[in-house]
Formats: C-alpha cells, sequence, structure tokens
C-alpha cells in the first residue's frame, strides 16, 4: 500500500550540462490536483517527464503509486500523459479517435457521446483532426485522456490553445475526475488552474 500517489525525494536533473531540478521534494496524495508554475524554462515539464518515466532523472527517488517508476503496461493503464500534441491517425475521425481509445481500455469514465459533449466537440465529431483548429485539437487530446480510466493525469500546460470559456469548463473537469479520487499533477501557466489548486514550483517549494 502506499500513502502518496507521487513521492519524490531530492530529484536533481541536469540536462545539457545543465541544472534544471536541484534537490526536489514532492508528495502528492490520492484526488489531489497539483499545478506546477514557475517561468518558461524552470523545469516543469522536466518534472512532469521525470515521473512519467521518460528522463531517469540524474539522482535521487521518484516512486509513483508507492513504486520505483517502471515501464510497463500496468503503469501505463492507470496514467494518463499528455504533453505535447499527440500522433493523430489522420484518416480517422473525431468521434473515430474516441472509440479507438474506448476500445483499448476495458471500462471507459464516460460514452464516446458525452466526451463529444462535454469537450464540445459534437459539431466536430465527423471531421479528421487535421482539419480542427488548435484549440478543437486540444479538446479532443483533453477528451481522450479523460474518456479513459486512470488513477494519475500527467499533463503539460492542458490549457493549450483553450479559449477562457473552455479553460474554465477544464477546471471543473479536472475537480471532477479528482471527486471520483483520480490525481492530476499539471504544469501550467493559466492563473484560474493555479488559483484553485495546490501550487509547487520546480524546486518543490510551495510557489
Ligand atoms: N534536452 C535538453 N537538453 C538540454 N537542456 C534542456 C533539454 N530540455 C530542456 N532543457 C532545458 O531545461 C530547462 C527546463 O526546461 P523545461 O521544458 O522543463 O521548462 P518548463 O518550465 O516546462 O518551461 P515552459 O514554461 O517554457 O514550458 C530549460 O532551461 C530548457 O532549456
Amino acid at each position: 500500500m502506499y500513502d502518496a500517489i507521487i513521492d519524490i525525494r531530492r530529484l536533481t536533473v541536469d540536462l545539457g550540462g545543465n541544472p534544471v531540478l536541484r534537490g526536489m521534494d514532492l508528495r502528492v496524495s490520492p484526488g489531489e490536483i497539483v499545478a506546477v508554475v514557475g517561468q518558461n524554462g524552470s523545469g516543469k515539464s522536466t518534472l512532469l517527464r521525470c515521473v512519467a518515466g521518460l528522463h531517469p532523472g540524474t539522482s535521487g527517488e521518484i516512486r509513483v503509486f508507492g513504486e520505483p517508476r517502471s515501464d510497463d503496461a500496468r503503469f501505463w493503464g492507470r496514467v494518463g500523459l499528455l504533453l505535447d500534441e499527440p500522433a493523430w491517425y489522420p484518416a480517422l475521425t473525431v468521434r473515430e479517435h474516441l472509440e479507438l481509445m474506448a476500445a483499448v481500455h476495458s471500462s471507459t469514465r464516460m460514452t464516446v457521446d458525452a466526451a463529444l459533449e462535454e469537450f464540445a466537440l459534437v459539431e466536430r465529431a465527423d471531421a479528421v483532426p487535421l482539419n480542427l483548429s488548435t484549440g478543437q485539437r486540444q479538446r479532443l487530446s483533453l477528451a481522450a485522456a479523460l474518456l479513459r480510466p486512470s488513477a494519475l493525469l500527467l499533463l503539460d500546460e492542458p490549457e493549450r490553445g483553450l479559449d477562457a470559456a473552455f479553460r474554465a469548463r477544464l477546471a471543473d473537469l479536472l475537480d471532477a475526475y479528482a471527486k471520483e479520487g483520480g490525481t492530476v499533477v499539471m504544469a501550467t501557466h493559466d492563473p484560474g488552474l493555479t488559483a484553485r489548486n495546490r501550487q509547487v514550483s520546480p524546486t518543490g517549494v510551495a510557489a
């Protein structure tokens, strides 16, 4: 068993010979939403990548679900990751992308129709992603991440490309996810998402 979904101790990361993270500590409990905030280049994405196991870190310890990170199907079955824009299947529509996500998971948090509704994509359901606007594509990325079941969401600037109304909506959708027991760690520059959640800087100090 574990008390913290994420437990980071003394994480140090050097990239290209430059110090990015220095002895960072961070504990995140189940059901928490954590906004990682800080200026450009302060190490927010680097932190998310370390938690996801995409970067090993230079020293320190990262435990996720009580275990050292292991890049296996069980881990990814519990973790939704949204970093940069995903690679789309050019011939599949918005609806088909969501149906694909539903098909590869044994259950979903919502139906495809509900996801289209929640993420304001009903009118673009039959479009292919490359014919969507930037914000609509971001809504599709988020719909796919929130449709599937998960215990932890790692989101890098989930507000990217979203208008003000949908940013507020996103905050509500993440709150609902956390109320179900899900945990969110997101790098964000959005004042709304930041204000209503626990804030940490990439040094682990309360911002
Ligand atoms: N592969 C790399 N090699 C060397 N330096 C890197 C590499 N990737 C990132 N960096 C540097 O590490 C630092 C942290 O980058 P990171 O992307 O984590 O910042 P960030 O806080 O997410 O920034 P932003 O708000 O602009 O997204 C930056 O100074 C960046 O230039």
